[in-house]
């Protein structure tokens, strides 16, 4: 699903209108007409107190179209307008005249209005700002939102959560309306999988109005959901005549003393998702650990007993994954500069061989273009320097990624994948996943796919999709506190039967994505 921009969606609307030929008081009717029935499908006529709070720009007309059919439906609905501009839009103006003909003429607040009673049991529809919002809320507003914010009424959102821009977090936090749910035309927005704004539009619902299948066909999205709808147009189920070799070489090359279980779970991660056959590259101590505890996977040693003193020579065809649990000690460092000069072709490098690429940013230039880094937030930090903000974050992974030719894995929630001056959103994924060995787990699946010859970004966006999905269904038995990395290893084998199957009840988003 694409993500699009403020401009996009103007001329979403734009081509819309003109495909169809119809007035922009048209859309709107049809939009908030979608808005209405979902809510009217919810409430069944309950005898609940609506409050609609309509802007003056075009978020605001579709507040009083949904306010109309209320009424026209038996409703009891009190209508506010947030005087905020004397600019009103035209379709605003228009669907307040029909309003008033229906006898229902709204109370205008401003700067001076007392804030209206709103009881807990009453349902709130924001329609005070849109994707129009280009400045802050004039302080009075931000006062009105906290307001329905603190009242503990049931907040329905339509298009943005009000106070909420598109491409920047707020000045102000408690100046956005918390929705309870947000129904938004056309796309998803980028703001709402950041985590310093999505706070504000947890739940989500995409509403299609009917807009221009040709514009949202060919719009070129700077950013896309990462869902199970876009992996498996990538996925490639097995078929009947193959064999391992068919499926590739993992190699995992990590561990240190002590974080021999890194490299572990990365190479049972690498053989869960299908790699033909898997070697770990460990120093020493890490020969007999593994050995017996993972029988399919074969064991490379390096002569340090602690830690790797050298990394072994491979092949150009060798598939690799390395960095976990390898420590940065000055014999790592400089047995992984010396292994990363030679190597041609993409890797894969987490944890502690990016700390290392780090510590030498002079030598970020190895890296052979197409690899895959998967950093978290921390690692990210230290690879691209502080952000400001969320968007600050973005810009500077999607800066990073393009000066290395390399596909940036940023895990974290929403995990998003930076490449070729695009981003993916993965939509899979649970705060379980924050616990010791998910990250090790992911480098292992994406080194697996890469081994059955995935090209680098198909692996790193199905490797993070199923990680994700894997961890939901790891959490969906375990609970998010006791879900473990082994735990998420085991779910893989669901995530891919999915992939096969029908889309399950709880993968809208994800099959939507
Ligand atoms: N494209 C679609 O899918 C459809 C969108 N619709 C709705 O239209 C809004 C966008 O409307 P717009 O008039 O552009 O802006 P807003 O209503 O979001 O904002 C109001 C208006 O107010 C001005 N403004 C911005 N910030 C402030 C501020 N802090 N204080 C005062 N005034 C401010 C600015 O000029 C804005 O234009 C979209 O979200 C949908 O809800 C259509 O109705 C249906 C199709
Ligand atoms: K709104």
């Amino acid at each position: 699903m694409k993500i699009l921009s403020r401009e996009q969606f103007y001329e979403a609307d734009r081509r819309t209108l003109s495909a169809e030929g119809i007035p922009g008081e048209a859309l709107m009717e049809r939009a908030a007409t979608r808005v209405f029935d979902w809510l009217h499908a919810r409430l069944e006529g309950a005898p609940v107190p609506v409050f609609v709070f309509c802007g003056v720009g075009n978020n605001g007309g579709d507040g009083l179209v949904v306010a109309r059919h209320l009424l026209d439906h038996g409703y009891t609905v009190d209508v506010f307008v947030v005087d905020y501009s004397q600019a009103r839009s035209e379709d605003f103006l228009t669907n307040l005249k029909r309003l008033k003909g229906r006898k229902k003429w709204p109370e205008y607040l401003d700067q001076g209005s007392p804030l209206p009673e709103i009881p807990a049991n009453g349902v709130i529809i924001d329609a005070i700002f849109g994707i129009g919002l280009n400045r802050p809320p004039d302080p009075w507003v931000a006062d009105l939102i906290r307001h329905l914010n603190s009242s503990g009424a049931f907040v329905l959102s339509i298009d943005m959560p009000s106070g909420l821009y598109l491409h920047r977090v707020p000045e102000d936090p408690s100046a956005v309306v918390g929705a309870d749910v947000l129904l938004t035309f056309m796309a998803p927005k980028l703001v709402f999988f950041l985590p310093q704004t999505g706070v504000f539009a947890e739940r989500w619902e995409v509403l299609d109005i009917g807009q221009d299948p040709v514009y949202m066909e060919e719009a070129e999205a700077a950013y896309n959901l990462v869902g199970r709808e876009m992996v498996r147009t990538f996925y490639r189920p097995r078929t009947k005549f193959s064999h391992k070799g068919t499926y590739g070489h993992a190699l995992v090359l990590g561990g240190s003393h002590g974080k021999i279980g890194a490299v572990a779970l990365a190479a049972k991660a690498a053989l869960a998702s299908g790699a033909g056959l898997v070697t770990a590259c460990v120093p020493e101590c890490g020969y007999v650990p593994l050995q017996a505890q993972l029988p399919e996977v074969m064991v490379l040693t390096t002569p340090g007993f602690s830690e790797h003193t050298e990394l072994p020579d491979v092949g150009a065809a060798q598939v690799c994954g390395i960095g976990m649990g390898m420590g940065t000690g000055e014999p790592v460092q400089k047995a992984f500069l010396a292994w990363l000069e030679k190597m041609q072709t993409p890797v894969l490098l987490d944890a502690d061989a990016l700390n290392i690429l780090s510590l030498h940013p002079a030598d970020l230039h190895r890296i052979p273009g197409g690899s895959i880094l998967t950093p978290h937030p921390g690692e990210l930090k230290r690879l691209v320097g502080p952000w400001k903000d969320d968007f600050d974050k973005l810009e500077k992974a999607l800066v990073f990624a393009g000066a290395h030719k390399c596909i940036l894995v940023v895990k974290g929630a929403h995990t998003m994948v930076f490449a070729q001056g695009k981003g993916y959103v993965n939509t899979t994924g649970n705060p379980g996943m924050a616990t010791a060995g998910s990250g090790d787990v992911l480098s292992g699946m994406i080194t697996g796919l890469l081994a059955q010859g995935y090209e680098p970004l198909q692996a790193a966006l199905l490797g993070v999709y199923l990680h994700g999905r894997a961890g939901d269904l790891g959490a969906s038995r375990t609970g998010y506190e006791a879900l473990t990395a082994t735990e998420i290893i085991s779910s893989i084998s669901q995530a891919f039967l999915e992939l096969s199957g029908p889309a399950g009840p709880d993968q809208k988003h994800t099959a939507g994505g």
